[in-house]
């Protein structure tokens, strides 16, 4: 670690995180009590009254109900929240918990939750707090789950859900220099054991960024390669939009029958492997019932696909299919020269 990642967050430094939101018409700060996010809202209210004119801010604390001491931790939030001059709301996450998945679970509550918050107080964005170590141990995450470009290139800086910009101004900051500057400050925050209960995968791989770190590939180096596949998801993804109106001319304006996608398999054939992967998993996942559609699944299917088109380019060019595969509730096809992607019958479903 440098010297830097230990130093309070000056002012100047906050308004260069926050410059992009100067002209929102108003925030919300999705406050846990923890360290980070307590910080994001003292260095959001610093920010703030250093502006002439600026979004206004709300403070919103989910109760997940889940933890004896939320209810306390999300009174301190207020009780802070009110020292800065900061409107505050909790909201509870209500009903029948499940019994497994309980943090994905949780995590989609929270987020409708802050979303909701969100559209009450007329703001457009919501922040919250992650940190550069956050996005490091979300590459981690991704690369054991086996994940392609899209999802090593980790959290975006900002993304949409339901309307709402859920936007991260703290992502390249080190969550030492958070907690150097709430120090600095006097300010105290919760400690909340789950961040470090070891039946959970992020703490466990949490741990595993120290030992990482001695070997040179410490926390920075993480988060430059998932900004730099983030650039490479981008490219691809705008030579998969590309490609689609290559097809699409290819087919002399013929109208495509509504609920179906169909690519000439010759020219399809053509273009780079991974646009291709883009080209099919954006039809299956658009088509099918089942989705998103698993990589692997979608990897084998263009294999196959490439082999009956390779091996046999006459029975591909003829009417009958020589291919016809069902996957995440689409219906895959190769027949008469054309792959066609179309939603799997209600009986076939279940087959992906
Ligand atoms: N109970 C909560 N109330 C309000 N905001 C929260 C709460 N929990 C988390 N947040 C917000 O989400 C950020 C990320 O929190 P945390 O890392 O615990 O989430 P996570 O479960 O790993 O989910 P994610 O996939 O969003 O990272 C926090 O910095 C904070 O801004």
């Amino acid at each position: 670690m440098s010297d830097n990642d230990l130093s309070p967050i000056s002012t100047r430094e906050a308004r260069r995180l926050f410059a992009g939101l100067k002209s929102a018409p108003a925030l919300v700060l999705a406050v846990s009590g923890g360290p980070d996010s307590v910080a994001l809202m003292w260095l959001a209210a610093r920010w703030r009254r250093s502006l002439a004119r600026g979004p206004g801010l709300t403070v919103v604390t989910i109760d997940h109900g889940l933890r004896r001491e939320a209810a306390r931790e999300a009174r301190e939030v207020k009780r802070l929240a009110a020292e800065l001059g900061l409107p505050h709301r909790t909201l509870r996450w209500r009903g029948a918990k499940p019994k497994t998945g309980l943090p994905a679970a949780a995590r989609e509550a929270r987020y409708r939750l802050l979303a909701q918050a969100a559209r009450a107080a007329g703001a457009s964005h919501v922040l919250t707090a992650h940190t550069r170590d956050d996005q490091a141990e979300t590459l981690l995450m991704r690369l054991l789950r086996g994940s392609g470009l899209a999802g090593l290139s980790a959290m975006a800086p900002h993304s949409e859900r339901d309307g709402i910009v859920l936007a991260r101004p703290l992502l390249e900051v080190p969550k030492a220099q958070l907690i150097a500057t709430l120090k600095r400050a006097g300010i105290g925050f919760a400690d909340d054991p789950t961040n470090r209960d070891t039946a959970f995968t992020r703490p466990r791989l949490r741990a595993l960024l120290p030992l990482l770190a001695a070997e040179g590939g410490d926390a920075r180096t993480l988060v430059r390669l998932a900004a730099r596949l983030a650039r490479a998801n981008a490219a691809v993804e705008l030579l998969a939009d590309g490609a689609e109106r290559f097809l699409r001319l290819r087919d002399r304006g013929d109208a495509p029958q509504v609920g179906l996608r169909s690519f000439e398999a010759l020219a399809f054939a053509g273009l780079p492997e991974e646009v291709r992967l883009r080209l099919l998993l954006r039809a299956i996942n658009a088509l099918g019932h089942e989705g998103p559609a698993e990589l692997g699944k979608v990897e084998a299917l263009l294999a196959a696909l490439d082999q009956a088109i390779t091996t046999s380019p006459r029975a591909a060019a003829k009417g009958r299919a020589i291919l016809k595969q069902t996957l995440a509730g689409a219906l895959i096809s190769l027949a008469g020269g054309r792959i066609q992607i179309a939603p799997a019958p209600a009986r076939r479903r279940k087959g992906g």
